[in-house]
């Protein structure tokens, strides 16, 4: 669970230097850097990270699949999948998921929109940019924090999906089909979402909607992250390593790979396969279960010759929830792992001190 990012440099993605000539303005984004430096053959230095946490190769393994087909369907069919999910949760923390029954045409018109928000002119995007990390809608670039850190080389754009009534009107109104594509696509992932939680929490012994009910009104964030191409791939990242602070993050991209997945000291590349979507367990899951499932480190590496696509989307409690061990997981032998914390102050020590997204 616990995160680790770049030591500072005196930089974040949304200041910028006086003495930095405006095409180094680097809170325009690092696609506005690559669109408009001529012959970008090396990183700015900003980027450049130390060579401990440069992305070293990864190792040969793979994260569980489960196939979700039939979740609903017989009693012997359900366990099965419990079975799977609950290994995949207290193994790995991260699995991938097919027959999920998300449509394929959704998730590709989603990566549509979002790529269209991304080619906007600038000025449209900074219409979102925001100095608060908590900002309903932001646009921005490198890391969604306030501590400092070096730079990466990612744009997002990152908003509320649910409630949605208090940020709807607040959603890029271009490109002109994002609302409607982005309120259909996050509504059918918080639909899956809800049906993973239930057989989870099944998994761990609890009623179907043990997890769902302590999310209360609950939250969900969308953070679509840009990678553009980058002339030096191995001295920076696209997004530090980190774990998500949430309950459930169900993430899909296009066909560039560049996930990778702490497991067991080393780091996995998680390829794309078509119509899958990867999911991984936050820390909220990780102190609900009282450390039995694994919230993991994750981070996102990029390369030189393609943009990269990801549209990862968080599932947690509302944010005046109490993150703590589930009682009914704990007996007198059991030590409580945790202590229990406001969600709303464990995210905002998150993200000022560390890499977080949601
Ligand atoms: O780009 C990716 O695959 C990782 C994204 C991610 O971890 C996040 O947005 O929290
Ligand atoms: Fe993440």
């Amino acid at each position: 669970m616990a995160s680790s990012i770049a030591p500072s440099s005196q930089l974040t993605g949304t200041s910028s230097s006086s003495d930095r000539p405006c095409s180094l303005d680097f809170s325009k984004g690092v696609k506005y850097l690559v669109d408009t430096a001529s012959n970008l053959h090396s990183i700015p230095s900003e980027y450049i990270l130390p060579l401990s946490l440069c992305p070293l190769p990864v190792c040969n393994a793979s994260i569980p699949v489960v196939d979700l087909k039939d979740l609903h369907g017989s009693i012997d069919r359900r366990a099965s999948i419990i079975q799977a999910l609950s290994s995949a949760c207290s193994e790995w923390g991260f699995f991938r998921i097919i027959n999920h029954g998300i449509k394929i045409s959704l998730m590709d018109d989603m990566l549509r929109s979002v790529d269209g928000f991304f080619s906007l002119p600038l000025e449209e995007k900074m219409k979102y940019a925001s100095d608060d990390v908590m900002h309903p809608v932001r646009y921005g670039t490198s890391l969604n924090t306030s501590a400092k850190h070096a730079l990466h080389w990612r744009d997002y754009l990152r908003h509320f999906g649910h409630p949605l009534q208090n940020s709807f009107h607040l959603w890029p109104d271009s490109p002109p089909n994002y609302r409607e594509v982005a309120k259909e696509y996050l509504e059918e992932v918080w639909k899956l979402a809800s049906k993973i939680l239930g057989a989870i929490s099944e998994g761990l012994g609890l009623d179907r909607d043990y997890i769902e009910k302590s999310f209360g009104e609950g939250s969900q964030i969308v953070a679509s992250n840009y990678y553009p191409p980058c002339p030096e791939p191995h001295r920076t990242l696209g997004l530090a390593a980190h774990s998500d602070h949430g309950g459930l993050t169900i993430l899909m991209q296009n066909d560039v790979d560049g996930l990778q997945v702490r497991y067991k000291d080393n780091w996995v590349q998680v390829g794309h396969v078509p119509g899958s979507f990867v999911v991984n367990l936050g820390d909220y899951l990780e102190i609900l279960s009282n450390g039995r499932y694994k919230s993991v480190e994750h981070r996102g590496v990029v390369n030189e010759e393609r943009t990269r696509i990801s549209i990862a989307v968080g599932h947690g409690p509302e944010l005046t929830a109490i993150v703590a061990p589930a009682s009914q997981l704990l007996d007198e032998k059991s030590e409580l792992k945790y202590t229990p914390i406001l969600y709303k102050d464990y995210m905002r020590s998150q993200q000022s001190s560390v890499s977080s997204v949601y």
